[in-house]
Protein backbone atom coordinates (compact mmCIF):
# COMPACT_ATOMS: atom_id res chain seq x y z
CA UNK A 1 0.00 0.00 0.00
CA UNK A 2 1.07 3.29 -0.67
CA UNK A 3 2.34 5.02 2.56
CA UNK A 4 0.91 8.78 1.97
CA UNK A 5 -2.92 8.62 1.86
CA UNK A 6 -3.37 11.14 -0.81
CA UNK A 7 -2.41 9.11 -3.04
CA UNK A 8 -4.81 6.55 -1.76
CA UNK A 9 -8.13 6.06 -4.20
CA UNK A 10 -11.51 4.38 -3.88
CA UNK A 11 -11.27 3.74 0.42
CA UNK A 12 -13.60 1.59 1.20
CA UNK A 13 -12.94 0.42 4.87
CA UNK A 14 -10.49 1.36 7.15
CA UNK A 15 -6.82 -0.52 6.78
CA UNK A 16 -6.06 -2.59 9.92
CA UNK A 17 -3.19 -0.70 10.95
CA UNK A 18 -5.15 2.54 11.19
CA UNK A 19 -7.85 1.42 13.61
CA UNK A 20 -7.12 2.60 17.41
CA UNK A 21 -7.39 0.07 19.94
CA UNK A 22 -10.92 1.11 21.85
CA UNK A 23 -9.39 3.07 24.59
CA UNK A 24 -7.84 5.62 22.19
CA UNK A 25 -10.58 5.87 19.58
CA UNK A 26 -13.16 8.61 19.55
CA UNK A 27 -15.95 5.99 19.21
CA UNK A 28 -18.67 8.09 18.59
CA UNK A 29 -19.28 10.60 15.51
CA UNK A 30 -21.06 13.63 17.43
CA UNK A 31 -19.13 15.89 19.54
CA UNK A 32 -20.10 19.14 21.30
CA UNK A 33 -19.08 21.80 19.87
CA UNK A 34 -17.22 24.85 21.54
CA UNK A 35 -19.03 28.18 21.27
CA UNK A 36 -16.81 30.05 24.27
CA UNK A 37 -13.68 29.87 22.35
CA UNK A 38 -12.48 33.45 22.96
CA UNK A 39 -12.88 35.45 19.76
CA UNK A 40 -10.56 38.28 19.75
CA UNK A 41 -10.80 41.59 17.31
CA UNK A 42 -7.65 42.57 16.38
CA UNK A 43 -8.75 46.16 15.18
CA UNK A 44 -10.05 46.76 18.09
CA UNK A 45 -9.95 50.57 19.00
CA UNK A 46 -8.56 49.97 22.35
CA UNK A 47 -5.34 48.25 22.15
CA UNK A 48 -5.27 48.00 26.21
CA UNK A 49 -8.09 46.39 25.86
CA UNK A 50 -6.93 44.01 23.22
CA UNK A 51 -3.94 43.04 25.11
CA UNK A 52 -6.07 42.35 28.27
CA UNK A 53 -8.71 40.01 26.07
CA UNK A 54 -5.30 38.30 24.48
CA UNK A 55 -3.34 37.85 28.25
CA UNK A 56 -7.11 36.56 29.87
CA UNK A 57 -7.44 34.10 27.26
CA UNK A 58 -4.11 32.46 27.28
CA UNK A 59 -4.86 31.98 31.01
CA UNK A 60 -8.19 30.97 31.05
CA UNK A 61 -8.62 29.03 27.91
CA UNK A 62 -5.28 28.37 26.17
CA UNK A 63 -7.03 28.70 22.58
CA UNK A 64 -7.86 32.03 21.22
CA UNK A 65 -9.07 32.91 17.37
CA UNK A 66 -8.37 36.33 15.92
CA UNK A 67 -10.69 38.35 13.66
CA UNK A 68 -8.99 41.34 11.40
CA UNK A 69 -6.35 40.33 11.86
CA UNK A 70 -4.23 41.54 8.87
CA UNK A 71 -3.94 38.23 6.48
CA UNK A 72 -5.49 39.16 3.49
CA UNK A 73 -8.89 36.98 2.99
CA UNK A 74 -7.70 36.41 -0.68
CA UNK A 75 -4.11 35.42 0.22
CA UNK A 76 -5.92 32.84 2.90
CA UNK A 77 -7.96 30.96 0.12
CA UNK A 78 -5.45 30.87 -2.42
CA UNK A 79 -2.91 28.70 0.34
CA UNK A 80 -5.66 26.40 1.28
CA UNK A 81 -6.35 26.57 -2.58
CA UNK A 82 -2.66 25.58 -3.51
CA UNK A 83 -2.02 23.35 -0.32
CA UNK A 84 -5.62 21.14 -1.73
CA UNK A 85 -4.04 21.14 -5.42
CA UNK A 86 -0.51 20.70 -3.87
CA UNK A 87 -1.60 17.33 -2.65
CA UNK A 88 -3.88 16.11 -5.30
CA UNK A 89 -0.33 16.13 -7.24
CA UNK A 90 0.85 13.00 -8.95
CA UNK A 91 2.56 10.30 -6.45
CA UNK A 92 5.47 10.77 -8.00
CA UNK A 93 6.20 14.49 -7.52
CA UNK A 94 5.11 14.24 -3.94
CA UNK A 95 7.53 11.70 -3.79
CA UNK A 96 11.18 13.48 -3.80
CA UNK A 97 9.91 15.42 -0.66
CA UNK A 98 8.74 12.11 1.65
CA UNK A 99 11.07 11.96 4.32
CA UNK A 100 10.56 11.22 8.38
CA UNK A 101 14.22 13.01 8.72
CA UNK A 102 13.14 16.21 11.29
CA UNK A 103 16.08 17.84 10.35
CA UNK A 104 15.48 18.03 6.26
CA UNK A 105 13.96 21.73 5.87
CA UNK A 106 11.44 20.19 3.33
CA UNK A 107 9.25 17.05 3.85
CA UNK A 108 5.88 15.29 3.27
CA UNK A 109 5.44 12.08 5.54
CA UNK A 110 2.29 10.37 6.61
CA UNK A 111 1.20 9.95 10.35
CA UNK A 112 4.34 10.71 12.30
CA UNK A 113 7.91 10.37 11.71
CA UNK A 114 7.95 7.31 13.76
CA UNK A 115 5.60 5.45 10.72
CA UNK A 116 8.20 2.97 10.23
CA UNK A 117 7.77 1.72 13.61
CA UNK A 118 4.65 2.59 15.66
CA UNK A 119 2.07 0.36 15.76
CA UNK A 120 -0.85 2.38 14.80
CA UNK A 121 -1.09 5.39 11.71
CA UNK A 122 -2.77 8.37 11.81
CA UNK A 123 -5.05 9.54 8.97
CA UNK A 124 -3.15 12.08 8.40
CA UNK A 125 -0.17 13.24 5.70
CA UNK A 126 1.60 16.18 6.54
CA UNK A 127 3.54 18.29 4.73
CA UNK A 128 6.11 20.79 6.74
CA UNK A 129 8.79 22.81 5.68
CA UNK A 130 11.14 25.76 7.31
CA UNK A 131 9.96 29.17 6.14
CA UNK A 132 12.27 31.98 7.63
CA UNK A 133 14.79 33.41 6.14
CA UNK A 134 12.82 32.96 2.70
CA UNK A 135 15.10 32.87 0.65
CA UNK A 136 17.23 30.52 2.37
CA UNK A 137 14.57 27.85 1.73
CA UNK A 138 12.42 28.97 -0.70
CA UNK A 139 14.51 27.17 -3.48
CA UNK A 140 13.49 23.84 -1.30
CA UNK A 141 9.85 24.68 -1.62
CA UNK A 142 8.05 22.82 -4.65
CA UNK A 143 7.75 24.21 -7.21
CA UNK A 144 4.03 23.17 -8.33
CA UNK A 145 1.47 23.76 -8.21
CA UNK A 146 2.97 26.97 -10.59
CA UNK A 147 1.90 29.88 -7.67
CA UNK A 148 3.45 27.44 -4.90
CA UNK A 149 6.58 29.61 -3.79
CA UNK A 150 4.91 33.02 -4.72
CA UNK A 151 1.77 32.35 -2.89
CA UNK A 152 3.30 30.26 0.38
CA UNK A 153 5.93 33.08 0.41
CA UNK A 154 3.54 35.92 0.56
CA UNK A 155 1.18 33.80 3.11
CA UNK A 156 4.60 32.95 5.59
CA UNK A 157 5.48 36.55 5.45
CA UNK A 158 1.72 38.22 6.76
CA UNK A 159 1.62 35.16 9.33
CA UNK A 160 4.61 35.67 10.74
CA UNK A 161 3.80 39.80 11.05
CA UNK A 162 0.77 38.38 13.15
CA UNK A 163 2.34 36.38 15.42
CA UNK A 164 5.45 38.77 16.02
CA UNK A 165 1.88 41.33 16.91
CA UNK A 166 0.16 38.70 18.84
CA UNK A 167 4.05 37.90 20.48
CA UNK A 168 4.29 41.89 21.17
CA UNK A 169 0.90 41.68 22.55
CA UNK A 170 1.88 39.32 25.27
CA UNK A 171 5.34 40.94 26.18
CA UNK A 172 3.68 44.20 26.91
CA UNK A 173 0.57 42.11 28.66
CA UNK A 174 2.94 40.57 30.64
CA UNK A 175 4.83 43.27 31.49
CA UNK A 176 8.04 41.85 29.80
CA UNK A 177 10.28 44.11 28.32
CA UNK A 178 9.98 44.91 24.55
CA UNK A 179 10.97 42.30 22.22
CA UNK A 180 11.47 39.70 24.76
CA UNK A 181 10.17 37.00 22.29
CA UNK A 182 12.63 37.68 19.40
CA UNK A 183 15.94 36.18 18.66
CA UNK A 184 16.64 32.73 19.36
CA UNK A 185 12.86 31.47 21.06
CA UNK A 186 11.28 32.37 18.13
CA UNK A 187 13.70 31.36 15.15
CA UNK A 188 12.07 28.02 14.04
CA UNK A 189 9.79 29.20 11.89
CA UNK A 190 7.70 26.07 10.22
CA UNK A 191 4.70 25.57 8.10
CA UNK A 192 3.15 22.50 8.82
CA UNK A 193 -0.17 21.25 6.75
CA UNK A 194 -2.42 18.89 7.77
CA UNK A 195 -4.27 16.74 4.97
CA UNK A 196 -7.09 14.01 6.10
CA UNK A 197 -8.70 12.06 2.98
CA UNK A 198 -12.50 10.83 3.90
CA UNK A 199 -12.31 8.34 6.19
CA UNK A 200 -15.08 5.65 6.01
CA UNK A 201 -15.42 5.20 9.35
CA UNK A 202 -13.98 8.52 11.46
CA UNK A 203 -15.08 6.74 15.13
CA UNK A 204 -12.18 4.27 14.75
CA UNK A 205 -9.70 6.49 13.43
CA UNK A 206 -7.40 9.62 14.76
CA UNK A 207 -6.28 12.49 12.13
CA UNK A 208 -3.90 13.71 14.53
CA UNK A 209 -2.20 12.40 18.33
CA UNK A 210 -3.51 13.53 21.41
CA UNK A 211 -0.93 16.58 22.10
CA UNK A 212 0.11 19.96 23.31
CA UNK A 213 1.95 22.04 20.79
CA UNK A 214 5.48 21.84 21.91
CA UNK A 215 6.41 25.22 20.19
CA UNK A 216 6.35 28.85 20.96
CA UNK A 217 3.40 29.98 19.76
CA UNK A 218 1.08 28.61 16.13
CA UNK A 219 -1.10 29.97 14.11
CA UNK A 220 -3.79 27.22 12.72
CA UNK A 221 -6.17 27.80 9.67
CA UNK A 222 -8.77 25.28 9.46
CA UNK A 223 -10.37 24.48 6.02
CA UNK A 224 -14.56 24.59 6.17
CA UNK A 225 -14.21 20.62 7.40
CA UNK A 226 -14.35 20.57 11.30
CA UNK A 227 -11.83 17.80 12.66
CA UNK A 228 -9.78 19.59 15.80
CA UNK A 229 -10.61 19.12 19.35
CA UNK A 230 -9.90 20.40 22.70
CA UNK A 231 -10.02 18.61 25.71
CA UNK A 232 -11.99 20.56 28.24
CA UNK A 233 -12.96 19.82 31.79
CA UNK A 234 -12.01 16.16 31.01
CA UNK A 235 -14.49 16.20 27.74
CA UNK A 236 -13.44 16.48 24.31
CA UNK A 237 -15.04 18.98 22.34
CA UNK A 238 -15.09 20.31 18.76
CA UNK A 239 -13.49 24.02 17.52
CA UNK A 240 -15.99 24.61 15.03
CA UNK A 241 -14.20 26.29 11.75
CA UNK A 242 -15.08 29.93 11.14
CA UNK A 243 -13.81 31.29 7.67
CA UNK A 244 -11.08 33.56 7.41
CA UNK A 245 -10.62 33.19 11.27
CA UNK A 246 -7.28 32.16 12.57
CA UNK A 247 -6.31 30.04 16.01
CA UNK A 248 -4.00 31.04 17.85
CA UNK A 249 -2.54 28.06 20.44
CA UNK A 250 0.09 29.03 22.66
CA UNK A 251 2.95 26.34 23.00
CA UNK A 252 4.58 24.57 25.74
CA UNK A 253 7.64 27.32 25.83
CA UNK A 254 5.16 30.34 26.45
CA UNK A 255 3.74 28.46 29.42
CA UNK A 256 6.95 28.09 30.59
CA UNK A 257 7.90 31.95 30.05
CA UNK A 258 4.93 32.88 31.56
CA UNK A 259 6.26 30.76 34.61
CA UNK A 260 3.22 28.59 34.51
CA UNK A 261 0.53 31.21 34.39
CA UNK A 262 -0.48 30.61 30.62
CA UNK A 263 -2.43 27.46 29.95
CA UNK A 264 -1.37 25.23 26.79
CA UNK A 265 -4.17 23.22 25.56
CA UNK A 266 -4.45 18.99 24.20
CA UNK A 267 -5.71 18.72 21.30
CA UNK A 268 -6.55 16.41 18.96
CA UNK A 269 -7.96 15.85 15.55
CA UNK A 270 -10.90 13.20 14.08
CA UNK A 271 -11.96 12.50 10.98
CA UNK A 272 -14.84 13.12 8.16
CA UNK A 273 -16.47 10.65 6.80
CA UNK A 274 -17.19 12.67 3.09
CA UNK A 275 -14.93 15.38 2.80
CA UNK A 276 -10.98 15.82 3.16
CA UNK A 277 -9.74 18.73 5.40
CA UNK A 278 -6.47 19.82 4.80
CA UNK A 279 -5.16 22.61 7.48
CA UNK A 280 -2.74 24.88 7.73
CA UNK A 281 0.28 25.56 10.95
CA UNK A 282 2.64 28.27 11.06
CA UNK A 283 4.76 27.52 14.22
CA UNK A 284 7.24 29.71 15.62
CA UNK A 285 9.65 28.02 18.08
CA UNK A 286 13.31 28.06 19.39
CA UNK A 287 16.37 27.23 17.73
CA UNK A 288 19.03 24.63 19.30
CA UNK A 289 20.37 27.34 21.11
CA UNK A 290 17.95 28.76 22.92
CA UNK A 291 17.87 28.20 26.67
CA UNK A 292 14.36 28.34 28.21
CA UNK A 293 13.27 29.69 31.38
CA UNK A 294 10.54 31.63 33.34
CA UNK A 295 10.94 35.22 32.64
CA UNK A 296 12.55 36.69 35.54
CA UNK A 297 9.97 39.68 36.06
CA UNK A 298 7.38 37.05 36.53
CA UNK A 299 8.90 35.10 38.94
CA UNK A 300 7.86 35.51 43.28
CA UNK A 301 10.01 33.05 44.84
CA UNK A 302 10.89 29.73 43.09
CA UNK A 303 10.82 29.63 39.20
CA UNK A 304 7.97 26.75 38.46
CA UNK A 305 10.67 25.60 35.89
CA UNK A 306 14.59 25.20 35.78
CA UNK A 307 16.58 26.66 32.56
CA UNK A 308 16.78 24.21 29.93
CA UNK A 309 17.73 23.90 26.43
CA UNK A 310 15.45 23.20 23.57
CA UNK A 311 17.04 20.50 22.68
CA UNK A 312 16.85 19.03 26.22
CA UNK A 313 13.33 19.62 26.42
CA UNK A 314 12.93 17.51 22.63
CA UNK A 315 15.19 14.98 23.89
CA UNK A 316 12.69 14.64 27.16
CA UNK A 317 9.64 15.02 24.46
CA UNK A 318 11.00 12.36 21.93
CA UNK A 319 12.29 9.99 24.02
CA UNK A 320 11.30 9.72 27.82
CA UNK A 321 7.86 11.01 27.52
CA UNK A 322 6.65 9.27 23.91
CA UNK A 323 5.59 12.93 22.84
CA UNK A 324 3.70 13.89 25.54
CA UNK A 325 4.68 17.54 26.22
CA UNK A 326 3.01 18.06 28.49
CA UNK A 327 4.91 15.07 30.37
CA UNK A 328 7.90 16.40 28.63
CA UNK A 329 7.88 19.60 30.99
CA UNK A 330 7.22 17.96 33.86
CA UNK A 331 10.08 16.82 33.89
CA UNK A 332 11.76 20.31 34.02
CA UNK A 333 9.41 21.57 37.10
CA UNK A 334 11.40 22.39 40.21
CA UNK A 335 8.68 20.87 42.47
CA UNK A 336 7.23 17.92 40.19
O1 LIG B 1 -5.15 20.36 11.98
C1 LIG B 1 -5.60 20.82 13.01
O2 LIG B 1 -6.76 21.22 13.12
C2 LIG B 1 -4.72 20.91 14.22
C3 LIG B 1 -3.27 20.81 13.90
C4 LIG B 1 -2.42 20.77 15.11
O3 LIG B 1 -2.86 20.67 16.22
C5 LIG B 1 -0.95 20.85 14.96
O4 LIG B 1 -0.47 20.85 13.82
O5 LIG B 1 -0.25 20.93 15.99
FE1 LIG C 1 -1.37 21.14 17.68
Amino acid sequence: MEILMSNWSNVECVPKTYIFPPESRPGKLEFPVCSDIPLIDLAHNHPAETIKQVIRACQEFGFFQVINHGVCENLMDDTMNIFKEFFKLPSEYKARFYSNDINKSCRIYSSTLSYDTEEFHYWRDNFTHRCHPLEDYIESWPDKPIKYREVVGEYTIETRKLLFKILEMICKGLGLERGYFDGEVSKTHLLSVNHHIPCPNPSLTLGMPVHSDPNLITLLQQCDVPGLQILKDGQWIGVQPLPHTLIVIPGLQLKVISNDKFITPVHRVVTHPKEARTTIGVFLGPSPESLIKPATGLVRNEPVFRAFTYPEFFKAFTVGAKCDAQLALNHFRNKP
